[in-house]
């Protein structure tokens, strides 16, 4: 591949090297400091179990010891980890599907990916759960409460998963004839790894980034929630006991991954399709952090129930309809526009580029309306939990910054894109994410 399609990246990202590495480092601490410093080992969660003083006593008690290293693995976990995987990969292989092509690469090439994620969400995803309820209706819920024993173990192999493939699509990334991402070709070795060098991995026509994108880790995420509703079924003296905030939260996060696997063609327009590489970034962001973070509020209610009432109820499962209407309206929006339609026959404007950018519908209110129905939700699947602890708000709050950066990268994106263009189309619309808020 030419010098010209593969230019060096000049401009970093996440403060340059040095906060590719801090994050590398940080998202896996951060994702077995949630565990260990708000779980039944650490005497429950900041502040009103365990003080952050006793917490942070345990933990540094705990990594000086060497026989805390080796807990974190367990070769059983690694084992129906590595089952789990396969399984995936076996799913996506034998299941039929459509070839759908992806957006036009700078090659002026198209990818083509097999989509069967609808098909994988309503059938095998559904009869894994048929046979999983199946399991836990025959033999109890305790037949399924082995992810919640088995946390440690689980997350420490999805973290070598990450690292392997992360490491794996850097190295082929050197082969002859790749297309790289322009953000993550600096000649820097911890950046590159960090941000992924090569736009499309592949082996074959197997797509490493898409399918790490919605598979294992999105579809682990529900499984883990399954097995926090049977430990808390388990403690409680069975399903029947079940409080309404896990039922809330295993509802709301289902149905955020059916409807992410049923709407599979909308992820080729994701900025992490289309602009970046599969780095560590993205295979520990889909393989780690996405099941084993995302899934903290239903970690906690297994150990700390939660009754809520009918009010409370109500009022989480509004806010949640409010939030997931703004977020699928609003890619559904953008989805029928760049795949050639304009059914609500919303205004548009055109750029120099020759694409088209919408100014009117959800798109014309901000600039990421999908993102505030996305924060809405997070909004939501935190409040089940109560206000016993901050904890269980982290996913929010960390999802506000995640999603404000994101923006930011996607603004300048977007500027290098369609230069003048993008300036007319911001003072259209002049809201980032909350119109008349920010
Ligand atoms: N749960 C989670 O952890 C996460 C969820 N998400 C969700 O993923 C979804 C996708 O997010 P993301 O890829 O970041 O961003 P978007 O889906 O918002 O896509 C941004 C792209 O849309 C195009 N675009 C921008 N403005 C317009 C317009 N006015 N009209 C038409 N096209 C426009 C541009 O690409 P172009 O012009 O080249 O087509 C831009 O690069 C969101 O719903 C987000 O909330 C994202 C991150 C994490
Ligand atoms: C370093 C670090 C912790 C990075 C985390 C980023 C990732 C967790 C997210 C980046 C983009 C994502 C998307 C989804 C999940 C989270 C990550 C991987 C997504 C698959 C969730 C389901 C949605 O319907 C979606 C398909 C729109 C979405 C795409 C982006």
């Amino acid at each position: 591949m030419s010098v010209q399609l593969n230019p060096r990246t000049t401009h970093y990202e996440f403060l340059g090297p040095p906060g590719a590495f801090a994050i590398s480092i940080g998202v896996p601490i951060m994702t077995y400091a949630l565990y260990f410093g708000c779980s039944e080992t650490s005497g429950g969660c900041p502040p009103k179990f365990a003080s952050l003083s006793a917490v942070s006593d345990l933990v540094i008690h705990s990594v000086t010891s060497l026989d805390w290293w080796k807990g974190l693995w367990d070769t059983e976990a690694a084992l129906i980890y590595l089952a789990w995987y396969t399984f995936c990969v076996v799913a996506w292989a034998i299941l039929p599907g459509d070839q759908v092509s992806g957006t036009t690469l700078r090659t002026g090439e198209k990818k083509l990916y097999k989509i069967n994620g609808a098909f994988l969400a309503f059938s095998t995803f559904l009869l894994a759960l048929g046979v999983t309820s199946g399991i836990i209706l025959r033999f109890g819920p305790e037949s399924f409460t082995f992810i919640y024993n088995k946390w440690v173990g689980l997350t420490t192999a999805s973290l070598v998963m990450a690292f392997v493939q992360a490491t794996y699509c850097y190295a082929v990334s050197f082969n002859q004839g790749k297309l790289l991402a322009l953000g993550g070709n600096s000649g820097n070795f911890i950046y590159d790894w960090y941000i992924g060098r090569e736009l499309n991995p592949r082996i074959g026509s197997f797509d490493i980034k898409s399918f790490n994108e919605l598979r294992p880790g999105l579809i682990l995420w529900v499984l883990i929630n399954i097995s926090m509703v049977c430990e808390q079924a388990t403690r409680r003296g069975g399903l029947t006991k079940v409080t309404d905030s896990m039922w809330l939260v295993l509802a709301f996060q289902t149905w955020y991954v059916a409807d992410g696997l049923y709407n599979e063609p909308a992820l080729f327009t994701t900025m992490d399709i289309t602009s970046d590489g599969f780095g560590f970034m993205l295979s520990v962001g889909d393989l780690l952090w996405v099941p084993f973070v995302y899934s903290l509020q239903a970690r906690y209610l297994a150990f700390h129930p939660v009754e809520l009432g009918p009010l409370a109820t109500v009022g989480i499962l509004f806010t949640n309809l409010v939030g997931y209407y703004i977020f699928r309206t609003a890619n559904g929006e953008k989805n029928d526009f760049r795949n050639g339609t304009n059914p609500k026959n919303l205004k548009f404007m055109t750029t120099k580029k020759g694409t088209k950018l919408l100014i009117s519908g959800w798109w014309g209110r901000s600039r990421h309306p999908n993102y505030m129905g996305d924060l809405i939700m997070a909004l939501a699947w935190s409040l089940p939990t109560g206000f016993d602890t901050p904890i269980t708000y982290f996913y929010v709050t960390y999802f506000a910054f995640l999603l404000i950066h994101r923006q930011l990268r996607d603004d300048e994106a977007c500027r290098l894109k369609y230069g003048e263009d993008w300036v007319a189309y911001k003072k259209l619309v002049p809201y980032r994410i909350i119109p008349y808020i920010y």
